[in-house]
């Protein structure tokens, strides 16, 4: 059996990015970005004033003294004049400084009346002034490629005059939930049967990621049933598979892709929750066959496809960050397989994150997936663990899951 970190860097070394796309702005929130963004102007262009009242020469505004008002310069109508020796003009925040000052007065420090404006308050030279390029240059990076965009990055990429980027387009993910028991949500729940919850749990979980889920109709356990929808998915940039990955003579995924020519290259893995995931290469489409127990198939969706969805999206490397807690109760050894265990999170008297696993682990039990707040991480043959010791986590808000 592969550890987990052999699986991922299997699957994610197998990943190119999708290509790019051309969004407004307006589109761009969240997206991920195909190449740097580079300022196309200087910020401000110009030295400009910070505040509401008068560029003066520092040299004159000292307390007592009165100036003469000699014009304006409203934002957007920057004065066509300098300010001489003994002279003001009236500014606004964000209107460039005229020629000869090198400082503004604040309204506040200043009494006008007609053309004349005396100084309440000494100014300091470069007072209140925001210096041409004090945001950014012209042809500075701004943003870089693989930046997934948040509102103050399209605020940016704005400030730097653009009014589109180029951004991955969102990879699409077809999500085939295979098995004779299983119905959707709604209907009718055959004798021993089961509602399907995994493609639903895992086009939410591709959406987290940045994907498009294409979920596909229900496939029963039949040879042709499953390899007929894994035809038609194949102009997904990954399919994901659920059920049917383990050793039953009912679970039939390897089986009914073979003489589609499916090329597998790892079965089973080291993990607990997870073991019989598969991944290979229907034709060009790379195939990850996750489990068929709700919470099994959901850690896999977490370890394997969120940063394998990260990746072909344009963002390599982006596995869910490990954290660190102190555990809130003794932990047994750990056998040959790597431990996600669904557990909450606290705060202990000292104000310190803890973690303390749910008992029961069984991988069929949604309820403890979704009340869990954490998965917290066992290595394989991990010796047993004292309450309060550090532990590793995955906070699964930090996944937006
Ligand atoms: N003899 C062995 N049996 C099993 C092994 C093994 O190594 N030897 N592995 C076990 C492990 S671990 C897991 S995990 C499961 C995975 O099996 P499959 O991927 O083949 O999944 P199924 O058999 O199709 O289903 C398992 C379970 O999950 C339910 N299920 C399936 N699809 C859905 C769905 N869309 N929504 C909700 N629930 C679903 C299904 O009804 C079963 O209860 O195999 C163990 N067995
Ligand atoms: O890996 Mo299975 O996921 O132990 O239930």
């Amino acid at each position: 059996m592969l550890s987990v970190e052999e699986a991922r860097a299997r699957i994610l070394g197998a990943l190119q990015p999708v290509g790019a796309e051309t969004v407004a702005l307006s589109e761009a929130w969240n997206r991920v970005l195909a190449a740097p963004v580079h300022a196309r102007l200087t910020q401000p262009p110009a030295d400009v004033s910070a505040m509401d009242g008068y560029a003066v020469r520092a040299a004159d505004a000292v307390e007592g003294a009165e100036l003469r008002l000699i014009g304006a310069a409203p934002a957007g109508h920057p004065f066509a004049g300098a300010v001489g020796a003994g002279e003001a003009v009236r500014i606004f925040t964000g209107a460039v400084v005229p020629a000869g000052a090198d400082a503004i007065l604040l309204q506040e420090d200043a009494r006008a009346s007609g053309d004349s404006v005396v100084v309440t308050e000494t100014v300091r030279t470069g007072r209140w002034i925001r210096r041409a390029g004090l945001d950014f240059r012209e042809g500075e990076e701004l943003l870089p490629a693989g930046r997934r965009l948040t509102a103050r990055d399209i605020g940016l990429a704005a400030a730097g005059n653009h009014p589109w980027l180029s951004v991955h387009r969102a990879p699409r993910i077809g999500i085939l939930a295979t098995g004779d028991e299983i119905s959707l949500p709604g209907d009718p729940v055959a004798p021993g049967g089961i509602v399907s919850s995994n493609a639903h749990a895992l086009a939410a979980l591709v959406r987290s990621a940045g994907g498009v889920p294409l979920v596909l109709p229900i496939a029963r356990d039949d040879v042709s049933a499953i390899a007929a929808a894994a035809r038609g998915a194949r102009g997904c940039d990954l399919l994901v598979t659920a059920g049917g990955a383990s050793v039953g003579e009912h679970d039939l995924v390897q089986r009914a892709l073979g003489p589609e020519g499916f090329a597998l290259d790892f079965w089973k893995i080291a993990m607990r929750p997870g073991k019989p995931l598969i991944w290979g290469r229907l034709g060009d489409t790379p195939l990850l066959g996750l489990p068929g127990n709700p919470v099994s198939s959901l850690v896999c969706g977490i370890v394997f496809l969120w940063p394998a969805i990260a990746a072909l999206g344009g963002r390599p490397d982006l596995a869910a960050p490990l954290r660190r807690a102190k555990l809130g109760a003794p932990l047994g050894e750990n056998d040959r397989r790597a431990d996600y265990l669904r557990a909450t999170l606290s705060m202990d008297a000292e104000g310190r994150r803890a973690v303390t696993p749910f008992e029961t682990q069984d991988s069929s039990m949604l309820k403890t997936m979704a009340r869990a707040e954490a998965l917290l991480l066992r290595a394989p043959h991990a010796p047993p663990l004292e309450a309060g010791s550090t532990v590793e986590i995955i906070i699964l808000a930090d996944l937006g899951l």
